[in-house]
């Protein structure tokens, strides 16, 4: 049987204008179709772009270039189709769950009483019978995504989009909530045809999907696009499960040539964006694979440490790119130099970690060729910032900037004075 397309994404790209003449390339050519009766989820590291992505499937963000259609149909605005769920679940704290449900239909047409019937059988849908004139603050965190699923619900849009909807959750709502969305769906108790989630869980992925893209680089691509053929419900323990588990992660965590974003210096001289971990992290980690002693699962070593993805690819990404661990088809490993790391002093660490440092993090040897091309070893943190500005976003310059000094001073090659905002050598 031939699958009907209801959404199709023709050479879409993005581009985050950040002032003046500068365009941050956050989507590359993407082409994409979504199925009737698929779930498809969409993976990728932090940044990589798939809230957008999803944004723009709902028509909430537009494209800088190329063409979205539903049912064949381009449209300007909002998906007529679609429908949302936020992780910040994103209720009206002044409306009760009644009224936050009916806005949902805020939209259309329908008489006012035909709306409230239609907000409260949803409300009973998803679970909430009884709490129609509660507000937002008396509920639950689980309760309250209730809620945004079922103003999202009473539309019987065609398409259901989630934006991390089980993140801000406890393990066990997320649990529950995952359930019984996933029996709505198969069992077909709500009309939707098609549902599109942005996860950062690989576990949650293969547990509901039914196809997982995986998007990554700078601009961001489709590098994955995968079928999980797995029955319903599915066993977590089982091999099979597992086994896919597996292979995404190695998939996440491959780096290919130009997969991070490169930004540029004076000189021309290019760099990778760095991952966000501090250097106690780092060196905690380190000393847990070298306790482990021997080359480990990544999944498995995730699942150890009780970390989801989104916590732990930043510190694998750390150990990587300051060779102090590698990854290779899913495992990792100490390199001899993370070996040597994590059984030195404390003292040895330092210089160790400086080697590294200033070998494979070209902005830190950068920014130590240009304090010490100073009389005075000084210099104001606004002339990195303003190099930075142009390729990246605010919030990244920070967080890039902040990274590197906590390197930086842990590795005693430069310090940072917060006061006068100078970075400076000892
Ligand atoms: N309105 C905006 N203006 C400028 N840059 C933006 C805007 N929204 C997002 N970005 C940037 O676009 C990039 C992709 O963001 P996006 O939220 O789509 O990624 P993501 O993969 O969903 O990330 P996360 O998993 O952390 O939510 C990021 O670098 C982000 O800082």
């Amino acid at each position: 049987m031939n699958k009907q397309t209801l959404i199709e994404l023709k050479n879409v790209q993005k581009k985050w204008d950040v002032g003046g003449s500068n365009a941050i390339p956050v989507l590359a050519s993407i082409n994409l179709s979504i199925y009737v009766g698929e779930f498809l989820a969409i993976l990728g590291p932090s940044g990589s772009g798939k809230s957008t992505l999803l944004r723009i499937i709902a028509g909430l963000t537009p494209v800088t270039a190329g063409k979205v259609t539903y049912l064949g149909q381009e449209y300007q605005g909002v998906n007529p189709g679609a429908a949302m769920v936020f992780q910040s679940f994103a209720l009206f704290p002044w409306l009760t769950v009644l009224e936050n449900v009916m806005m949902g239909l805020e939209a259309s047409s329908m008489p006012a009483e035909a709306k409230r019937e239609k907000a409260l059988h949803a409300i009973d849908m998803i679970g909430l019978d009884g709490f129609e004139n509660a507000y937002p603050k008396e509920l639950s965190g689980g309760m309250q995504q209730r809620v945004g699923l079922g103003r999202a619900l009473v539309s019987d849009p065609d398409v259901l989009l989630m934006d991390e909807p089980f993140s801000a959750l406890d393990v066990l709502t997320a649990e529950n909530l995952r359930r019984d969305i996933l029996e709505l769906w198969r069992d077909k108790k709500i009309p939707t045809k098609t549902i599109i989630m942005v996860t950062h869980g690989i576990e949650e992925a293969v547990y509901m999907a039914d196809r997982i893209l995986v998007v990554s680089g700078s601009p961001a691509r489709i590098n994955t696009d995968m079928a999980v053929a797995l029955p319903h419900w599915r066993d977590k323990t089982a091999p099979a499960f597992i086994s896919l588990v597996d292979k995404l992660y190695s998939l996440m965590m491959k780096r290919e040539a130009g997969d991070t974003r490169k930004i540029s210096l004076p000189e021309d001289k290019e760099m990778a964006a760095i991952p966000h971990v501090s250097a106690g992290a780092l060196t905690g980690f380190l000393e847990l694979l070298e306790d482990l002693n021997e080359k480990t699962d990544l999944y498995k070593l995730a699942d150890r440490f009780m970390m989801d993805s989104e916590d732990f690819f930043p510190i694998v990404d750390g150990a990587t790119l300051l060779k102090f661990a590698k990854v290779l088809d899913g495992d990792i490993e100490l390199t001899p130099e993370g070996v040597r790391f994590a059984q030195a002093s404390v003292l040895e660490r330092k210089e160790l970690f400086r080697t590294q440092l200033v070998e494979n993090v070209p902005a830190a040897s950068k920014i130590l060729a240009i304090l010490q091309s100073k009389s005075n070893k000084r210099m104001n943190i606004e002339f990195f910032e303003d190099t930075l500005a142009s390729s990246f976003p605010p919030s990244e310059v920070k967080s890039y900037l902040d990274i590197l000094i906590d390197w930086g001073r842990y590795a005693e090659l430069f310090a940072y004075d917060e006061q006068s905002r100078q970075l400076f050598l000892e």
